[in-house]
């Protein structure tokens, strides 16, 4: 379902710190700050969805611990208490201002999955276009570390592009990206971001509070995905009066992420590809095909592969390497491993006797992006 495109999309994360109060309870006056400013959003006609942290942060105290548990189990049981704290209290002030919110638990493996990862994207469409604010978390009771996402960072952005958001709005503890640690004073805010290039990654350190878990390195994992989604995305500070209504009128103070239109927007199936599926193998092409294969973007046939890695089906996502095994992309292969391992080990295979027949018009697999977010 495509959305109507004139209706303005807004996903804005909020941090544990923007929720909690340091005592490691839920704080209902940020709340009601930062709801106020979604209301007025709302009341102008946009859509918004909210990827809210917290869970954990909001229910550890209740849990008996005195600081937030290190053991995977206990981080759940905080959450399971911490998340419907959460949601009381969201819908209990969206209802006041005459909203309704909603709840929506993800695990990776639901985006993982092309099937639930588009059921999500309707789901939540018609939450949107019926006015309701859908709340996303993950789903913390029951992810295993392997399952996570890793933190709520990159999960806004990748709700962000399965929803063909226009702007990804991050709230956090700090003014914006600083070009140093933020509490020097020798460090200066950078206001715009075109690229995210290697300097600007070496800027980002880690979390500065006891709550918060990803730092500026997972916020700016989740700005590369909505910049290479073709999607604006702003860091902001939390407390700052009308932080979120002012980012959408860009108006606010912080870091303002411009995707270049001219540069990357992939499609949905990219996207998903891109950020979403993990790749089951991988295919070393020959470096003499290696050029053809990214600038021409030429089918990749049996003779153009050195060397095929791992067991998967047909329809898999494959990693794609040169022989140096550096990635050049991902792709879906036509055919599974063991077909695709015969075929471009033709040459053993004719030594040995054992001819198999090649269809040489058969191409085995494509370069579907040349965008691949190892997250
Ligand atoms: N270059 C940087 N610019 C701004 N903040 C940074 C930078 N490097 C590291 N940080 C830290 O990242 C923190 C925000 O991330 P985090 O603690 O995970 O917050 P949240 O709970 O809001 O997600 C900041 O408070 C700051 O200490
Ligand atoms: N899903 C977890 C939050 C994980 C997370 O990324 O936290 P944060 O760095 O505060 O945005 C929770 O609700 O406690």
């Amino acid at each position: 379902m495509i959305h109507d495109k004139e209706n303005k999309r807004v996903v804005v994360k909020i941090g544990s710190s923007s929720l909690t109060s340091s005592q490691g309870e839920l704080s209902r006056r940020k709340l009601e700050k930062l709801i106020n400013e979604v209301v007025l959003l709302k009341d102008e006609g946009y859509e918004v969805l909210l990827v809210s942290s917290g869970a954990v942060a909001a229910g550890y105290r209740k849990l008996g611990c005195l600081t937030r548990p290190d053991s995977l189990p206990e981080r759940q049981a905080a959450a399971s208490i911490g998340q419907g704290l959460l949601m009381e209290t969201y819908s209990e002030l969206f209802v006041s201002h005459g909203y309704i919110a909603s709840q929506i638990l993800l695990t990776r493996s639901d985006l993982a999955n092309e099937e639930r990862y588009n059921n999500a994207q309707n789901t939540i469409n018609v939450l949107l276009e019926r006015g309701v604010i859908p709340i996303v978390n993950e789903n913390d009771s029951v992810t295993t570390d392997e399952l996570k996402f890793g933190d709520n960072d990159t999960l806004s952005a990748k709700v962000a592009a399965l929803v063909d958001a226009h702007q990804l709005i991050v709230l956090s503890d700090v003014d914006g990206l600083y070009d140093g640690d933020p509490k020097s004073s020798d460090s200066k805010l950078i206001e715009h971001v075109y690229d995210i290039t290697e300097e600007i990654e070496s800027v980002a350190g880690g979390s500065g509070s006891s709550v918060g878990t990803g730092g500026m390195k997972s916020k700016i994992d989740a700005f590369k995905i909505a910049m290479a989604s073709g999607i604006s995305a702003f860091l902001g500070r939390a407390t700052v009066s009308n932080i979120i209504y002012d980012a959408v009128h860009l108006q606010a103070r912080g870091t303002y992420f411009d995707p270049n239109p001219e540069s990357l927007n992939l499609d949905k199936k990219q996207q998903w590809i891109a950020f979403n599926s993990g790749p089951e193998g991988e295919l070393v092409l020959k470096n003499s095909r290696v050029g053809e294969v990214i600038e021409e973007e030429v089918h990749i046939y049996p003779a153009d592969i050195e060397a095929v890695r791992g067991s998967f089906e047909k329809e898999a996502v494959v990693r794609i390497l040169d022989e140096a095994n550096v990635e050049v992309g991902l792709g879906v292969v036509n055919f599974s491993s063991s077909m695709i391992k015969q075929w471009s080990d033709v040459d053993s295979n004719l030594k040995s006797g054992n001819e198999i027949a090649i269809d040489k018009e058969q191409f085995v697999c494509h370069l579907t992006t040349k965008v691949s977010m190892k997250l």
